[in-house]
């Protein structure tokens, strides 16, 4: 894809939301890093090196030992579903249960808040009339984005979330969250195996080893997200 213009977001230095502190599992780790308020951080790293799972281990899916901290509150300390809500994440491969797409979305939900995000990544309503059967891999994976925001997240966790996009709906995703950080103050850690995508995304980038995390680019900050600014 032709590179484009960051969507790095202006930063004054912002409160840490979320501090990994010696966080392993299986044979990985441990790794320690933090993620501020409105911040990006990129993860990069060789095909199973553990980048899922570091993500899942955020998320409480899979056990680990060190902590994982938000504003405070360490992850074993409250229940997993409540650390969920407030520390999502975009599986690479989500999962659908119900047949149809609009059964996976809480049925109070604010239609007027659900329908622009539907939108702005290429769905009308009726979308949640659709039987998941019929999605293609990208409209599964543009549905689990929103589907994830729903809660409403202070931290959301995305594995690989424009694989399956073409180059405009992978704008369309890094604008929406691009927006997100700058007007909810959303904390973001994003893996992806594409460096220019990281270096448009992330703040700070990370390259994940067996051991450690080294850190590759350093506290981007003071940039606005040109396509964004001239909106
Ligand atoms: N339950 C498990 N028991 C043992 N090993 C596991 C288990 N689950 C995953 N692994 C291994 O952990 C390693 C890390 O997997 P992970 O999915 O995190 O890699 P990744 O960095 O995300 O890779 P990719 O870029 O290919 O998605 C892999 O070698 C995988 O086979």
């Amino acid at each position: 894809m032709q590179e484009q213009p960051s969507l790095l977001v202006s930063q004054q230095p912002k409160p840490v939301l979320l501090d990994v502190t010696n966080v392993a599992f299986l044979t990985k780790g441990p790794y320690s890093f933090s993620v501020a308020a409105g911040e990006c951080v990129g993860l990069s790293g060789r095909s199973g090196i553990g980048k899922t799972q570091l993500l899942r281990a955020m998320a409480d899916l899979i056990p680990c030992t060190g902590n994982v901290v938000l504003n405070g509150i360490d992850a074993q300390k409250i229940p997993a579903p409540r650390w969920r809500q407030m520390v999502g994440m975009v599986p690479a491969d989500p999962q659908w249960w119900f047949d149809l797409v609009g059964d996976h979305f809480p049925k109070n939900e604010q239609m007027d808040t659900l329908l622009p995000t539907l939108e702005r990544l290429g769905f009308a309503m009726d979308v949640l009339n659709w039987e998941v059967s019929r999605l293609s891999t990208g409209e599964r994976q543009r549905l689990a984005l929103i589907r994830a925001l729903v809660p409403e997240p202070i931290v959301l966790l995305l594995d690989e979330p424009s694989s399956a996009l073409d180059a405009t709906h992978t704008n369309s995703l890094e604008e929406l969250l691009a927006e997100l950080r700058q007007s909810k103050e959303l904390g973001i850690v994003w893996v992806s195996h594409d460096p220019a995508q990281l270096r448009r995304v992330a703040n700070r980038i990370f390259t994940l080893e067996e051991h450690t995390l080294l850190e590759i680019v350093t506290n981007r900050t003071n940039m606005l997200p040109e396509r964004l600014s001239q909106a």
